[in-house]
């Protein structure tokens, strides 16, 4: 990786959710941004929460070129608004960070465009949310951040790409834009659909029955609050890539069907399992955090008394012990005197963390 870092000014057009974002976390390391948005208000409430300054300033000022354009707005205007960027400012390098790359690569080649200073990025990162009040400066931090150079590309174009990438914390990969959009198909596109479609069944739902809901349903449904008009963009030009995971899920589903129609049936139960154990395996190949290998952590739920203080008191004493938290869950249901706080720590920490905290009087259940 370059060790470079970008200087500035940067220009980000659209700035949303993720324009925001990207303008803050440089913000935040000094980069000067200058900030544009078709809607003003967007623009505004951007400026207001420090993501930068109207571009409006950086015009005044013809003599200062920006260093690089991050183009932030919804795909289907990516490649006009790219096109243009690359004519507006003839030095700079532009680069988006629209969720599909083949399909922008291929309408900047079509409209004759300068690919000598674009490249296409796509930070694995985001929210069900949209607008710039829900940026986050930190929101890349440790994410992967994809880096799509066309073979046209210039050498520092891509440094100044990956600069970007790795500047806002994120983990810099390459890839192809077609790689990229057969990679986001699955770990992308296809969770959305799958959440979206679960989500959709509770539609209508007694709210009795859905007051019973767990960590389960909510795990998997987080996604299902994400903004239609975005999704229909995104899914609009990954077709091809996400329909073909559908056939696979297509097919899944009806074996299961003529399962469960039948589960007494010989070898039924051996389909049931085998559904769940494939799924294990799936599971098991996710990437740990910060991109290194799947990583298992070991889990263990802690009882607190529901009183003031006792969360924080239970956090400061394993800061104390010297384990560190890999992940923590609440569940505090009401109308109980007791909370159960469920973290995860490395597998070899596990053993001598329950001791401890047991012998702190702590009530461990594992
Ligand atoms: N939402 C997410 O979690 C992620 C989104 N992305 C990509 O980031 C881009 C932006 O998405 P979000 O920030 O979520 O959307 P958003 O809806 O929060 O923000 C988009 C912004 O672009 C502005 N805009 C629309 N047309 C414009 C134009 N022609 N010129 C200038 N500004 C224009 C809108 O007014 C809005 O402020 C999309 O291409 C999306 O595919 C990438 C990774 C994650
Ligand atoms: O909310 C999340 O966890 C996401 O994964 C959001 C997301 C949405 C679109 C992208 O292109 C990339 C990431």
């Amino acid at each position: 990786m370059s060790a470079t870092h970008l200087h500035g000014p940067v220009v980000v057009i659209g700035t949303g959710l993720l324009g925001a974002s990207i303008g803050l976390g440089l913000e935040h390391r000094g980069v000067p941004v200058f900030l544009e948005d078709t809607s003003p208000t967007n623009q505004a409430v951007a400026v207001d929460i420090g993501a930068g300054r109207p571009v409006a300033e950086l015009d005044a000022n013809p003599g200062v070129q920006p260093e690089l354009v991050v183009v932030a707005a919804p795909p289907d205007v990516t490649v006009d608004v790219v096109a243009r960027a690359l004519e507006r400012w003839p030095r700079a390098v532009v680069v988006d960070i629209a969720s599909v790359k083949g399909a922008i690569l291929a309408g900047l080649r079509e409209r004759g465009a300068d690919l000598t200073r674009y490249v296409g990025t796509h930070p694995m990162a985001g929210r069900e949310k949209s607008g710039p009040v829900a940026a986050r400066g930190e929101l890349f931090t440790s994410m992967p951040w994809v880096v799509c150079a066309p073979p046209e590309a210039d050498h520092d174009a891509v440094r100044l790409a990956k600069s970007l990438g790795a500047d806002l914390g994120g983990n810099v990969i390459e890839f192809d834009a077609a790689e990229h959009d057969e990679a986001v198909a699955l770990v992308s596109h296809l969770p959305q659909v799958m959440s979206s479609l679960l989500a959709s069944r509770l539609q209508g739902t007694d709210l009795r029955l859905l007051a019973l809901a767990g960590n389960g349903l909510r795990d998997t449904t987080r996604i299902a609050a994400s903004d239609p008009g975005l999704w229909v963009q995104i899914l609009g030009a990954n077709a091809p890539q996400v329909v073909e995971h559908l056939y696979g899920v297509r097919d899944d589903v009806e074996r299961l069907i003529r399962t469960l129609e039948a589960p007494t049936a010989p070898g039924a139960r051996l389909d049931m399992a085998q559904l769940v154990s494939e799924g294990n395996a799936g599971v098991a190949r996710i990437p740990g955090k910060h991109g290194g290998p799947p990583q298992a952590f070991a889990w263990m739920s802690i009882l607190v008394d529901d009183r003031p203080g006792q969360i924080a008191r239970l956090l400061t004493e394993i800061g104390e012990i010297g384990v560190n938290l890999e992940d923590l869950r609440l569940d505090h249901s009401s109308g109980r005197n007791v909370g159960m706080v469920e973290i995860s720590v490395l597998p070899s920490k596990h053993d001598a963390l329950v001791a401890e905290l047991e012998e702190r009087g702590w009530r461990v259940l594992q």
